[in-house]
């Protein structure tokens, strides 16, 4: 058995969008993107399509050429897929120069790009739940996630665990890993975002701004910048739900009753946190030049702001998870997909960061 790092897994995600475009990019041997990694890289997603598109890409002269990959067939319903693939793969002769293991799981239907079909959102999840397999079992070292069109897996009916309506990746691998709490972080070399909240209508927010919920995010938060950042007293600040935090109670009262008295605790503890500030004056230079993370209430709270400082070159990332999960930060761009407009920067980022991640962490044992 050669000595080799595990692999980086990437999930392409809705067909009809640009996940596979972006995995094409960096896959092309001439950038050789894919083997800045050092690490055998695994990607999910059918591969007729797969070649389709690299054959668009080429043609739209996006592609100088098609990359090379090396095909695997995936049961995705073995109970013990990860050694399956494991052996599968040590027993075949791959050619050193593909930039790619693509481990086929075929859609329903045939994929046009740009026009979602509800009809291969099993294939979608599928592949989310070949991901987490393989991740829990340590057979990948990360998964990095491509995007997929939340619309497509709810009105095909796909759920997550606990029977409740498909939301996200976050939720989704949470509920398959059995943890109670995961936090969504967002972060570009201008600021790292984490969330309270995730996937909620507006209307659901107060609701869920618990004392609970706000003391496992800053205890996640704390946690994860320590052991996959490296920063042993993260300096954080945290939004306040209400406009001005609430005016000392005047416009709202969740900064008094709910958040406070949990982030004094945490200030109590000898944590480098603020108290709830008002969101607009957090997002200023001034205060973000002195923070590692912000914690914010909801996502169009933080993420907006986050996204105006580098769209295209964000990672999202889940934390609390027994495993690294990265992700792009952009949608399916339907609009772009197979036309070659499509920047894989981010999922660059993503690669790296999962990549670093996996260097650091104690269970990297060299597998396949
Ligand atoms: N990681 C994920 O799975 C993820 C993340 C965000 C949104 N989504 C989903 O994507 C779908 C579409 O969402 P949206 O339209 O709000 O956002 P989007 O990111 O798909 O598109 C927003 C705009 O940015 C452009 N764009 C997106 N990615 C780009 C790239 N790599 N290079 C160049 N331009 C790019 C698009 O062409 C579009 O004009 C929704 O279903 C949403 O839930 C998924
Ligand atoms: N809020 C996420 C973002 O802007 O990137 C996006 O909805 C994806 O969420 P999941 O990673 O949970 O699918």
């Amino acid at each position: 058995m050669t000595e080799k790092k595990r692999p980086l897994l990437i999930t392409t995600g809705e067909p009809a969008g640009i996940g596979m475009d972006v995995v094409l990019v960096l896959g092309l041997a001439a950038e050789g993107k894919l083997q800045d990694f050092a690490r055998p890289i695994w990607v999910t997603a059918d591969a007729k399509a797969m070649q389709t598109r690299a054959e668009e890409l080429v043609a739209a002269s996006v592609l100088k050429s098609i990359p090379s990959w090396h095909t695997i067939n995936t049961d995705i319903n073995a109970d013990n897929v990860d050694v399956n693939l494991v052996d599968q793969i040590s027993q075949q002769d791959i050619d050193a120069d593909s930039a790619f293991i693509l481990l086929d799981i075929p859609c329903a239907a045939p994929v046009v790009c740009g026009q979602i079909n509800i009809a291969n959102s099993a294939m979608v999840a599928q592949q989310l739940d070949i991901a987490h397999k393989l991740a829990i079992n340590n057979t990948v070292a990360a998964i990095v996630t491509g995007p997929l069109q939340k619309s497509a897996l709810i009105d095909a009916g796909i759920k997550l665990l606990d029977g409740t309506m498909f939301s996200g990746h976050t939720e989704f691998f949470m509920q398959q890993s059995g943890c109670e709490k995961v936090v969504m972080m967002l972060a570009n070399q201008a600021m790292k975002v984490a969330l309270v909240t995730t996937h909620l209508p507006l209307k659901d927010i107060p609701a869920a701004i618990t004392a609970e919920n706000v003391r496992q995010t800053v205890q996640i938060v704390i946690d994860d910048m320590r052991e996959k950042f490296g920063l042993a007293q993260p300096r954080i600040l945290v939004c306040g739900l209400n406009p001005h935090a609430g005016e000392g109670g005047h416009l709202g009262s969740e900064e008094i009753e709910i958040i406070n008295p949990v982030l004094q605790e945490f200030i109590d503890a000898g944590v480098n946190i603020s108290e709830a500030m008002p969101a607009d004056t957090l997002f200023t230079t001034r205060h973000l030049a002195n923070c590692d993370a912000v914690i914010a209430m909801y996502h169009d709270q933080g993420l907006p702001v986050l996204k105006s400082h580098g769209f295209g070159d964000t990672v999202n990332l889940t934390l609390g998870l027994p495993y690294i999960r990265t992700s792009v930060d952009h949608g399916t761009a339907l609009d772009l997909a197979g036309s070659g407009g499509a920047s894989a920067t981010s999922l660059y980022q993503a690669l790296n960061m999962a990549n670093e991640m996996a260097d650091k962490s104690l269970i990297d044992v060299p597998a396949v």
